[in-house]
């Protein structure tokens, strides 16, 4: 990461808060801190360990003119913050907490998920969660997360939001009195939807997602993933049972869309 961005954010935040980087995308950049911005109380648990924050910083592009770019930036961070507050509202649903924002300067603080995997299997997301398990992949643990991937995903569309960039490394662990939880992070790209297709291609990226890094269990995996989404619209009755065959088929009819389009190259 570039020592320039770096220096641009702190002048944001001011030195008293120390940043870790942690990660450079497409958009933004993205640091851990220990400081909360606005509650010192917070910044350690009750067991006097430090709490880590994430902040997600959107820096200039230079290719843009810098009026559209300052617009771009402000319009994409309020985005992201506006409906992260949002699904917080949504009971059952899994998201990081907003704290803050600073959508001119393009930076959101949020609360920070995820820990590291055991015996260096990296950080718990589901991609890596997915490797861990590689020599026993139909474990009942594995069972369990994909339902409740399938779970919070159902959650997200049937409260009409969509991700739009559900891949593996986007779902991250939460490990609770021994049993993972997920959460659905990174919203750059989510919208409030009630477009069947905004949920197919929601469901088709995150099938492909699996079966790109996970091929040789990937129909398993998206079986229980699927089996974790419905779950949510038969609860809901009637209505729930339409809604659910209107999803459905949409995402079989992009899955074909895909097929057609990967055939012809
Ligand atoms: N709330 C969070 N808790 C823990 N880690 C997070 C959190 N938000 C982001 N991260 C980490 O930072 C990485 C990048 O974050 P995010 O996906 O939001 O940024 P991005 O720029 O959109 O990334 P990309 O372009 O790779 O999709 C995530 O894959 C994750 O490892």
């Amino acid at each position: 990461m570039s020592k320039e961005v770096i220096e641009q954010v702190v002048t944001y935040l001011t030195p008293n808060v120390p940043i870790v980087p942690i990660s450079q995308g497409a958009e933004a950049f993205v640091f851990t801190t220990n400081v909360h911005p606005y509650n010192a109380s917070a910044c350690k648990t009750a067991g006097d360990i430090p709490v880590k924050y994430i902040i997600k910083y959107r820096p200039p592009k230079k290719y843009r003119h810098p009026s559209i770019d300052k617009t771009l930036t402000k319009h994409r961070t309020l985005s992201e913050s506006r409906i992260l507050a949002k699904l917080s509202q949504v009971p059952g649903l899994h998201v990081p907490k907003l704290i803050a924002c600073d959508v001119y300067n393009g930076c959101i603080w949020i609360e920070f998920i995820g820990e590291d995997l055991p015996e260096s299997h990296g950080f718990s997301n589901l991609k890596n969660f997915l490797w861990m398990y590689k020599t026993d992949p139909y474990n009942i643990a594995v069972e369990k997360v994909l339902f409740k991937v399938g779970e919070q995903i159902g959650l997200l569309h049937w409260n009409d939001y969509c991700h739009g960039d559900l891949t593996t490394s986007n779902l991250v662990l939460h490990q609770e009195n021994g049993d993972w939880s997920p959460y659905l992070i990174d919203f750059g790209l989510g919208s409030a939807s009630t477009l069947v297709e905004d949920k197919g291609v929601d469901l088709y990226v995150l099938e492909r997602a699996i079966i790109s890094t996970h091929s040789k269990f990937a129909d398993k995996y998206n079986e229980w993933i699927l089996m974790g989404f419905k779950s949510v619209y038969e609860n809901e009755g009637k209505k729930g049972q339409q809604k659910l065959k209107d999803v459905i088929k949409r995402f079989e009819e992009v899955r074909l869309r895909g097929r057609k389009r990967s055939m012809l190259g």
